[in-house]
């Protein structure tokens, strides 16, 4: 499905839930895409997933999200002016509901890969009118409900209440009701009843019958449509076609060489056309009657094609084609062509005549040679011959497709739009290729740079997280205060890396050995560091710092940098660190925290419970974990095993009782 449905529903979910909810709902469908591009297909499934995660999300129920995204994309089609469209197909309501197929098929040059779902107008009255849809899609009823809703609102100033009476193949509930499958493609069918106020246009329909213009008008034969129409034709109540302009009949030949020229008429116009639009309706006299306000379109099916025969026959008499002595070319030409619709056997099942369209895209392929010509137009009825007319012109949407078809511009009526078409066409398809490439080569430029400004935030953040907490960087990024805490008990980590630096080494190599050994260890130690319970605040030099209880309040950040430091010891002891080795010190105690700096800014510690902490470092022995008095207390009531080493007489403290923390609670 185009994104352009996606871009509403995007743009309205933001607006009305928040974008944390579309982010919740991108995250929970898995869904990669920043924005969506008008003019890119994305899968069809996209829509209900989208839909049951906004209702997991915000409680509402599966239908109501489908209804809301339907009326979303009417609010949004206005940004591209198509509410202009809306408001000039008709008067009142009924008109556009007449309409919508028509929109579409107008839109197939701006949308050509649409395989858009056809609507039928069955039945009006008074209080409102009966909607049959058809499309290859499930789960897009209450969409179309939402859809029909808002354009009554929006442009026809109506509260319509639109329900499903009956309905086929379609996931998102509604009636199943007797409507019986067609032999097409997976076909959801649903029938709905709009209740509206609708008298104002059923008595204006009574009136158009005795309006003025109404007035006898002398009769036309026949002839003279099929003259202004060389692609029309005529159909009894059997749905056979009795009458023909000239030019269809011609092309029919060209693609049905061998065939016998006088066979077309007389045919059943479903033995001669597959009916693209509207999809797979039912064609019989009473169906095309209630349809007349319904463009078609009719696909000639092509047994091949054969230009000599065709040349051959131009020149043919058809009234006496049976007795005709054909002169030498046009003999050789039709047993040619007999020969190839010999050699090219059509099977009779509908299979064969598939395969000229794929039902994937509903798009006719370019088959090698002449492709098939699509007639599009509406029914007329005539009363005067009690048979409807079929008033087309061949869609065409540029000399490439005239050519493949074995047209030519003069072949087209020249006062229909067709020539108008296939060069507009022409032109525009150009021009609009060309912009559609300029825009998609910007949405693919904007989608990367999007995904490069991504990633480098993501490298900012990392950065900067190094540096300074997430919550404090977070908290930073809402408001300009410069962040400073203060915290009534942390315990603060310290651990040297010893004899690192090799005397023997001279002095270039022995520092590039310390650089390497350090930033082993201190890799090793920050693998160890398990956020939020711990925080990694710095490394000076040899001496690696960090504090459990900031900037996230931790009440046990006592255990948690004893089991840092435990494991950190365990870790190193268990590989041959040579004459490395390591001492560490915990103190226990109020700190204040903030970030100071603002080119590199970094998350620092202050009071005397950090220089305690320091000191315990300073002064302990290599591979010993030494804790202040307050710490080892803290910790041996909860089962750490520590072990008093006395008094140590501490720089700037005098003497303290410090503990040498032995093993954790489970040893
Ligand atoms: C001028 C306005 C409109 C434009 C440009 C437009 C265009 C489109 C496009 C591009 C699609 C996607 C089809 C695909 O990707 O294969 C679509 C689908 C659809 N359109 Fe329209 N449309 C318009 C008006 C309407 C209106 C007024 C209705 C009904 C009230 C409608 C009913 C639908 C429905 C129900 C679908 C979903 C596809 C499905 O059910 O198979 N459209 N339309
Ligand atoms: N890495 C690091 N060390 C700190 C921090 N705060 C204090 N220290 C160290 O803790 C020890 C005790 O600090 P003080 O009591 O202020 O002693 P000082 O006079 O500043 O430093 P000394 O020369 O070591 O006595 C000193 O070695 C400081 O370097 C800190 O935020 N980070």
């Amino acid at each position: 499905m185009y994104g352009m449905l996606y871009e509403s529903v995007q743009h309205y979910v933001q607006e009305e839930y928040g974008v944390d909810i579309w982010r919740k709902v991108c995250h929970i469908i898995d869904c990669k895409h920043n924005s969506f591009k008008t003019h890119q297909i994305y899968p069809d499934k996209l829509m209900p997933d989208i839909a049951e995660a906004l209702s997991a999300c915000t409680g509402e129920s599966f239908d109501f999200c489908m209804n809301f995204f339907g009326r979303c994309f009417v609010r949004f089609f206005s940004n591209f002016g198509y509410d202009k469209m809306i408001r000039s197909t008709g008067r009142y309501f009924c008109d556009f509901l007449q309409s919508i197929d028509n929109i579409h098929l107008i839109m197939r040059f701006t949308y050509p890969k649409m395989k858009s779902p056809s609507m039928q107008l069955t039945n009006m009255d008074d209080n409102g009118a009966v909607i049959l849809y058809r499309s290859s899609r499930t789960g897009m009823s209450k969409y179309l409900i939402g859809q029909m809703t808002e354009v009554a609102r929006e442009f026809y100033g109506l509260e319509i209440k639109a329900y499903v009476i009956e309905s086929q193949n379609d996931i998102s509930g509604g009636t199943a009701g007797p409507i019986k499958l067609t032999d097409g493609p997976l076909t959801v069918i649903v029938k709905y009843r709009l209740d509206f106020d609708n008298r104002e246009y059923m008595a204006k329909r009574v009136n158009t019958e005795a309006h003025p213009s109404q007035l006898k008008m002398p009769t036309v034969k026949l002839d003279v449509f099929l003259d202004l129409f060389p692609f029309t034709f005529v159909l009894n109540h059997d749905m056979k076609i009795t009458h023909a302009g000239e030019k269809i009949v011609e092309t029919w030949i060209m693609h049905n060489p061998g065939a016998n020229p006088k066979s077309f008429i007389g045919t059943h116009v479903m033995d001669l056309f597959q009916c693209r639009r509207p999809k797979d309706t039912t064609i019989d006299w009473d169906t095309l009657i209630q349809m007349r306000a319904v463009l078609f379109e009719f696909e000639l099916i092509r047994t091949g094609h054969n230009r000599a025969a065709y040349d051959a026959v131009l020149n043919m008499d058809f009234e006496n084609y049976d007795e005709m002595d054909l002169n030498e070319a046009q003999t050789m030409a039709l047993a040619k062509a007999q020969e190839f619709s010999e050699s090219h056997p059509v099977d009779d099942d509908e299979s064969a005549r598939e395969d000229e369209i794929d039902p994937a895209t509903g798009e006719r392929r370019s088959s090698q040679g002449l492709r098939s010509i699509l007639l599009k137009g509406q029914m007329f009825y005539i009363k005067d011959v009690d048979s409807l007319i079929f008033l087309c012109s061949p869609l065409i949407e540029n000399l490439d497709e005239l050519h493949g078809i074995g047209l030519y511009l003069n072949d087209l009526n020249p006062h229909g739009l067709s020539r108008e078409l296939v060069m507009a066409g022409w032109q525009h398809c150009s021009k609009l290729e060309i912009m559609f490439e300029k825009e998609e080569q910007r949405s693919d430029e904007l989608e990367k740079s999007l995904e490069l400004a991504d990633s480098w935030k993501r490298q900012g953040d990392e950065l900067l997280y190094s540096m300074i907490p997430r919550p404090i960087a977070e908290r930073m990024r809402l408001s300009e205060e410069q962040v400073c805490q203060s915290f009534e008990e942390v315990s603060v980590i310290f651990l040297e890396v010893m004899n690192v630096y090799d005397e023997g080494l001279n002095s270039i190599q022995g520092a590039m050995q310390t650089v390497n050994t350090l930033n082993k260890v201190f890799s090793a130690l920050d693998e160890e560091i398990i956020s939020p319970f711990v925080y990694k605040v710095e490394t000076v030099g040899m001496v690696y710092m960090a504090v459990s209880g900031a900037p996230d309040v931790n009440p046990l950040h006592a255990e948690h940098a004893c089991d840092l430091a435990l494991r950190v010891m365990k870790k190193f002891k268990a590989h041959d660190m040579g004459d490395v080795a390591i001492r560490v010190g915990i103190n226990s105690g109020p700190v204040v925290a903030g970030v100071v700096g603002q080119k590199v800014p970094r998350y620092c510690l202050f009071g005397d419970t950090v220089n305690t902490a320091s000191r315990m470092e300073s002064s302990s022995d290599p591979w010993k974990i030494q804790l202040s008095k307050y710490t080892g207390d803290k910790v041996r009531q909860v089962g750490y095993k520590v072990e008093s080493r006395g008094t140590v007489q501490v720089k700037g403290k005098g003497d303290m009782e410090t503990y040498w923390l032995l093993e954790g609670p489970e040893g």
